[in-house]
């Protein structure tokens, strides 16, 4: 059987497929009993702490009127040592930990995982937190395409040792339905494009890290120039899942809250009230997105 979204010769008719990470293996002999429990998947939603993952897992539940047996709650799937999976109706929920590298991981698997089930219209988000560049804490940034530290919207990735660049685009489709959708609900939101580092200090231009050689105004400086160029926020997984999924032509989106303006300092000192009702926005997105989409 042909591949929809997966690009791997090797894998064609596997008899065994062990997903290691995610704590679940495929069987050809299965397949059916796979296909079963995972077939009618039509989103998959991540996002980097397994905490906000579990919540929204039981949020979905409860906007879907979807009901565990008495005396049962939600329950993982999997092994939950590396990433923490949930399945509510057709969405697949999993927390990807942070960073490029941890994502990657999660991405492979469960795109295997749908492939395998058949699940071949499954829509990906991200859903995170982010600094704002210019915007201010609590707007909700759709990411148009994200950047690396050039300012340039790619990801290399190093594969045989040579660098392989694939282009870090995001559905236009989904990301006008999710701000449809901001609009509907009233969620302060910004379309615009997402530097994604592999550090949340230097690489993001801090000046609390451990480590800093740079001024407060070369910082700035650098700021200024990723908004000139389009910025409103930077994160640490756009960039990857964005290559990833227009690889696989995989419609995604990355739907992330800023927790403070970067322009204007570094650390994030707002309440813990404040933050906490900041994460909830794109919870609150998302889920109208998937039940618009359901109706
Ligand atoms: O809130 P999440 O989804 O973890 O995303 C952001 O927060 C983490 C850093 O604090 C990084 O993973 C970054 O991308
Ligand atoms: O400034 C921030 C806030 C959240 N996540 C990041 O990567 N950077």
């Amino acid at each position: 059987m042909a591949h929809q979204h997966v690009i791997n010769a090797n894998l064609v008719n596997p008899s065994t497929d062990v997903l290691y990470h995610l704590g679940l293996s495929y069987s050809e002999a299965e397949r059916e009993q796979f296909q079963a429990i995972f077939g009618d998947i039509k989103f998959f939603i991540c996002g980097g702490s397994a905490e906000r993952m579990k919540t929204f897992a039981h949020k979905l539940a409860e906007t879907m009127d979807i009901k565990t047996p008495f005396g049962y709650s939600l329950s993982h799937i999997g092994s939950t040592s590396r990433y923490t999976t949930y399945k509510v109706g057709p969405v697949l929920i999993a927390n990807h930990g942070m960073g490029m590298p941890s994502i990657s991981i999660l991405l492979h698997e469960v795109t295997k995982l749908l492939e395998y089930a058949g699940a071949h219209d499954a829509i990906y988000i991200r859903m995170g937190t982010s600094g704002g560049v210019g915007v201010e804490g609590g707007t909700v940034v759709l990411t148009s395409e994200a950047l690396n530290h050039e300012l340039r919207p790619v990801h290399v990735v190093p594969i045989l040792g040579k660098l392989v660049e694939r282009p870090a685009k995001l559905s236009e489709a989904v990301t006008a339905e999710i701000a449809a959708v901001c609009d509907s609900i009233s969620i302060p939101y910004a379309i615009g494009k997402t530097l994604c580092a592999d550090d949340f200090y230097e690489e993001q231009g801090r000046l609390d890290g451990a480590i800093c050689e740079y001024t407060n105004e070369e910082k700035l400086a650098f700021l200024q120039t990723c908004h000139d160029a389009g910025t409103r926020n930077i994160e640490m997984e756009s960039r990857l899942f964005a290559a990833f999924t227009h690889k696989l032509n995989i419609p995604a989106a990355v739907v992330c809250v800023t927790l403070l303006n970067r322009l204007e300092g570094d650390q994030v000192t707002k309440p813990h009230s404040v933050l906490e009702e900041y994460d909830l926005r794109p919870m609150s997105v998302v889920l109208a997105y998937i039940k618009s989409k359901l109706q």
